[in-house]
């Protein structure tokens, strides 16, 4: 398997503070990768300089075989590397289905917009119950789905999610999951970050776990992991913070 996302000795931060410490990372051309760990140790920013919405301070960054310095994070998405940020916010006076028609239009397939739409519906029955609503009315798991349909619609093939189930109730949650299981047949590769341990395993081929803005293990997600281990990880990690 040949790798898609490469990125290396990457530091990141913001102002004086220094958040990615030389992470590098992998994602081959057909793998979901997930990403755990506490919050606030980089998984995001992480994600944000690999979409270029945020510039690291030095290391490289390639992407279906090219040095990602110099595209925009809109060049990024026409590439097919497509971002959907936490609490990703849509347009409120959108009605469902003229957001994802604006999606299409914005990353390059205005022409082939119908087709992307039946797609999506396919994938999320709900958004098509839901064509003619104003996304802004949408509950949060609806606008979620919303946010991966949108997303869906640029055609991705690296598909970043930060934190897609964050504040859903276990049920639409474990609806939200299955509908990403769906997209994981169908889209070439995934990174996924959740705080749900359980569903970023079940959900991806390998994972990572991100300390102080650094890998600091890594293995196959359907290997038994070990939950007390991992959690002795980030509570290492937690500690650590304390002194
Ligand atoms: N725009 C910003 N300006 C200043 N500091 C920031 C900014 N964004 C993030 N940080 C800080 O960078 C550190 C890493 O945050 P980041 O969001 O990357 O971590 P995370 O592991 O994704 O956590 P979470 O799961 O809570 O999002 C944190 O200390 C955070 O406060």
């Amino acid at each position: 398997m040949s790798d898609l996302l490469t990125v290396t000795d990457l530091s990141a931060g913001y102002g004086h503070s220094t958040v990615l410490r030389g992470i590098s990372l992998l994602v081959g051309e057909t793998e979901a990768v997930g990403l755990l760990g506490p919050n606030g140790h980089g998984k995001t920013t992480l994600l944000r300089c690999v979409s270029n919405l945020h510039r690291a301070a030095s290391g490289t960054i390639s992407y279906a075989g090219r040095d990602t310095r110099g595209d925009s994070p809109r060049a990024l998405v026409r590439r097919g590397l497509v971002h959907i940020p936490q609490g990703s916010r849509l347009f409120p006076h959108l009605t469902v289905e003229e957001a994802l028609r604006l999606s299409a239009a914005a990353s390059g397939h205005a022409a082939n917009w119908r087709e992307g739409l039946e797609h999506v519906f396919s994938v999320f029955p709900r958004l098509k119950e839901r064509r003619g609503q104003l996304t802004g009315t949408l509950s949060g798991g609806e606008r979620q789905m919303a946010s991966l349909g949108m997303g869906l619609m640029a055609r991705p093939t690296l598909l970043i999610l930060d934190e897609p189930t964050l504040g859903l109730s276990p049920k639409v949650k474990h609806e939200l999951s299955e509908c990403i299981m769906r997209i994981r047949a169908e889209v070439a590769s995934i990174i996924l970050v959740d705080g749900d341990m359980d569903l970023v395993l079940a959900l991806t081929d390998r994972y990572h776990v991100v300390l102080h803005g650094d890998i600091v293990h890594s293995g196959a997600s359907d290997a038994s992991v070990g939950r007390e281990e991992m959690m002795s990880l980030f509570l290492g990690g937690s500690a650590d913070e304390r002194h």
